[in-house]
């Protein structure tokens, strides 16, 4: 029997509601294989900040350190809502990004799927979708203008200023390439570089990286594309991507354009991984302070961030698959959550729990 200790941090708004389901899913995998999932749950976020005075408290930072596995909620509050905590205590800079340093998860990977057959939950036309969207965005995730110094301050004309650096160096952009290669080396060898090279110097030494790296993965073909071009891309012909690899900020706009293209930022998941099986998991979309506390939020950006774990950190494949399958049928019969079933749109409203329940029951039938 192999045993697993997860940390879950259910987060803000509709974190607790999707994060419920995803352990509805954790529940069932766990009677029908050899494995046992401790569940522990700690505080994390705006919520932690006012129930413990901290949005990462140390508690939570030791469960952390020791877990096999964190799965996490999104985090934040509405942007009212958040004047009420300091700045650099608010749960994106005191909580979010401390984890990602603390775990080192530099890679972050945002799947962008949606078969043919779900065309019509896209904003874009059926014929644009194609044969559907089956994209992997692989964000460097621990540097970039998200972890460079910043100041801010009254210059010598008497004016506020700032100031916040993009910093690379060379290793951080070697390990998130060489990932995006692999990847693209297990799928159809195009890797999409992601860049801003007629601007940015770090996109300058990102490409120069690309360029000596590239000779490692002789099968696979590396296309360039500027970033804002990439977001157009994305919206006229988004099947012609496969892997984007990008860093930390691009990837954080493209990856929510992504969501974008699907529908809903609820068929988002992701997961954030470092070196020596440190990771975490989480929906690549925030807390949704305006639907929070419902029950109408899509749960399959949670579950499937919850697959992504039963993957990477436990080694089980097919039961990933399985709840990647399950999710799919739910939607196949006809289902959504209120995201993805407008009026009028035929398709069977279920509310958040509903939708859990049914990828149980999927689960279940495919035994
Ligand atoms: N990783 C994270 O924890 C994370 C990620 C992004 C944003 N945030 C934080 O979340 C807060 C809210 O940010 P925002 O409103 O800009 O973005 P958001 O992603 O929370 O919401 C954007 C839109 O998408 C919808 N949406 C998001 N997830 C959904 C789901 N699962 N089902 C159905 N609809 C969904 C929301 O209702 C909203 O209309 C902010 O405090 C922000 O900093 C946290
Ligand atoms: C909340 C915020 C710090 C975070 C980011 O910008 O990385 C979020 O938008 C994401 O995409 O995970
Ligand atoms: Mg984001």
């Amino acid at each position: 029997m192999s045993k697993y200790k997860i940390a879950i941090l259910a987060g803000d708004g509709i974190g607790p509601e999707i994060m419920q389901e995803g352990i509805k899913v954790l529940k069932v995998i766990e009677q029908r294989n050899e494995v046992e999932f401790d569940l522990i749950e700690a505080p994390f976020g705006a919520s932690a900040y006012f129930s413990h005075g901290s949005s990462f408290p140390e508690e939570t930072q030791r469960l952390v350190d020791l877990a096999d596995a964190v799965v996490k909620g999104p985090i934040g509050l509405s942007h009212q809502e958040s004047k009420k905590i300091p700045v650099d205590q608010q749960p994106e800079r005191g909580a979010l990004l401390p984890l990602r340093k603390r775990l080192n998860t530099y890679a972050n990977f945002r799947p962008v799927y949606l078969p043919k057959s779900l065309a019509h939950f896209s904003p874009l036309k059926a014929e644009v979708i194609g044969e559907g969207i089956d994209i992997i965005m692989v964000r460097e995730l621990v540097g970039g203008l998200y972890f460079g110094a910043k100041e801010m301050g009254v210059n010598d004309q008497g004016k506020r200023y700032v100031r916040e650096m993009l910093e690379y160096d060379e290793d951080q952009i070697a390990a998130i390439l060489h990932e995006g290669f692999k990847l693209a080396q297990s799928r159809k060898k195009v890797l999409h570089n992601i860049h801003k090279s007629n601007v940015l110097k770090s996109s300058v030494l990102w490409n120069e990286v690309l360029e000596e790296i590239a000779g490692q993965y002789s099968d696979v073909t590396v296309i360039h594309t500027l970033v804002d071009a990439a977001a157009t891309a994305l919206c006229l012909n988004p099947g012609q991507f496969d892997v984007m690899v990008m860093e930390n900020m691009f990837g954080d706009i493209l990856s929510d354009q992504g969501g974008g293209i699907l529908g809903s930022l609820g068929l988002m998941p992701s997961a954030c991984l470092g070196e020596n099986g440190k990771a975490y998991y989480e929906p690549s979309h925030g807390s949704a302070p305006d639907i929070a506390g419902q029950q109408i939020a899509n749960p399959y950006s949670m579950i499937g961030s919850m697959a992504m774990m039963l993957e990477y950190s436990f080694n089980m494949v097919d039961e990933a698959r399985n709840v990647w399958d399950a999710m799919q049928s739910v939607f196949d019969a006809g289902y959504s959550t209120a995201d993805l079933s407008k009026p009028g749109s035929g398709i069977k409203l279920l509310k958040t729990a509903d939708f859990g329940d049914k990828v149980v029951q999927h689960l279940m039938a495919n035994n």
